[in-house]
């Protein structure tokens, strides 16, 4: 028997299986036996290089994004409008065979949008190019997953569930529970917070499904027992994304105000250019990126070309930027004065564990330099600047 007709059939079972006290173990030790098979599934076909054979795209610029939806939702008409990268687009489903890559130029960032082909039921189990689309969206920082506004709501949660079985989370953050596996000792189970889910037994029982027999378990919040096993299996990935509805142009207003008051969603009309502004905007913030500007000594800053860095690729703090400029430049820095909104003080002296928020303007002031000057004296002087960089500040100049 094959994985996939090893997972039907325990979601046969699951399906067949009432929900109370009694069985709640049973159901529990279920769970964790789809979810082991899932990850196997996942694991590359022997003498293959993987699930993305042929699909993937070099990545490019600060940030990547991919379009995820049905067929025929509109991703390709989106990705064109947005990039002026055409991507074919047509009435009949399954036009976009591969994945296309395009470039939007935002806020002085560049993100790589992909077109991808639709995805249907049963994606995640390989129908279609299913799994190939999926890999290709876990490489992304964030998915917007194009939705036919005119169509069914269920197809959202369909295109969930089949990202979810691929250990995608959406718009979740990582349950928080401590798991560390020992070599000896047996279990320990603890918990901060009062437990609803999940009691110690049927921890054991997940534990002793996966075999894991000395381990310490400490439950910091009412965490279920799906959350449990995404701690252990331990390869899920936590991604912000954006319901976009489009074709709103085909829709009653009283169902489009229903849709846009959703939490995460936009709606937009490709044909008729609605809202594509705002949803560049919703995109962009919800990629996090910070956009740190450099100012030589005695020089304005160069506002024309960033810094970006990000929390979830590589961090925000004066350090990760400084390796982003150089890699021995951390060696060499005395410290850095920072303009902005992460800073207290205007200019801040800071260190290199200081997190940066977008727009701030750091200078660094090298170790030799600082000698040469004598002292940091001379840096106390400025306070009455707003601690906000903002546009027309930019045009200001600020001293040191
Ligand atoms: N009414 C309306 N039609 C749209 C809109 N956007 C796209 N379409 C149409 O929807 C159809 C499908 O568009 P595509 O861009 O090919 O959709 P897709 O999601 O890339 O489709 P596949 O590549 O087949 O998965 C085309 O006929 C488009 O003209 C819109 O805002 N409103
Ligand atoms: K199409
Ligand atoms: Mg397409």
């Amino acid at each position: 028997m094959g994985i996939i007709e090893k997972i039907k059939e325990i979601e046969a079972e699951m399906a067949r299986t009432q929900k109370n006290k009694a069985t709640e173990y049973h159901l529990g030790q279920l769970k964790a036996k789809i979810a082991k098979l899932r990850t196997q599934l996942l694991e590359p076909p022997k003498g293959t290089s993987g699930a993305g054979e042929g699909f993937e795209v070099t990545k490019f610029g600060h940030g990547r994004v991919a379009l995820i939806g049905f067929p025929s939702v509109g991703k390709s008409t989106l990705l064109t409008m947005l990039t002026g990268t055409h991507s074919e687009a047509a009435s009949y489903e399954f036009t976009t065979l591969t994945c296309i890559p395009g470039i939007i130029h935002y806020n002085d960032t560049k993100i790589q949008l992909l077109d991808l082909p639709g995805i249907i039921e049963g994606a995640s189990e390989g129908k279609g190019r299913g799994r190939q689309v999926i890999a290709v969206s876990k490489s992304s920082d964030i998915v917007l997953m194009v939705l036919d506004a005119s169509k069914s709501e269920g197809h959202r949660q369909i295109l969930t569930k089949e990202l979810e079985a691929v250990g995608l989370r959406l718009n979740k953050r990582p349950p928080q529970i401590y798991f560390k596996k020992k070599k000896t000792g047996g279990i320990s189970f603890n918990s901060t917070a009062p437990l609803t889910h999940v009691d110690e037994k049927l921890c054991y029982q997940i534990l002793h499904e996966y075999k894991i027999h000395n381990a310490e378990l400490l439950f910091r919040e009412d965490a279920t027992v799906d959350d449990l096993i995404d701690v252990i299996e331990g390869n899920r990935k936590y991604m912000k994304c954006i319901y976009v509805y489009n074709k709103i142009d085909v829709v009653g207003i009283d169902d489009v105000d229903k849709l846009a008051r959703q939490p995460n969603s936009i709606v937009i009309s490709c044909n008729l250019k609605l809202n594509l502004d705002r949803l560049l905007a919703k995109m962009w913030e919800a990629m996090g990126l910070v956009r740190v500007y450099t100012k030589p000594q005695g020089q304005q800053p160069d506002f024309s070309d960033p810094v970006v860095l990000s929390a979830d690729r590589g961090g925000c703090t004066v350090e990760d930027f400084c390796n982003h400029i150089h890699r021995n430049l951390v060696k060499e820095v005395k410290y850095v004065l920072v303009w902005g909104t992460s800073a207290r003080h205007y200019p801040q002296h800071c260190g290199l564990a200081q997190y940066l928020h977008d727009e701030d303007v750091v200078q660094i002031v090298k170790k030799k330099e600082k000698e040469a000057e004598g002292g940091r004296g001379r840096f106390k002087s400025h306070s009455t600047a707003p601690a906000r960089i903002s546009d027309r500040e930019k045009k200001a100049p600020l001293k040191t």
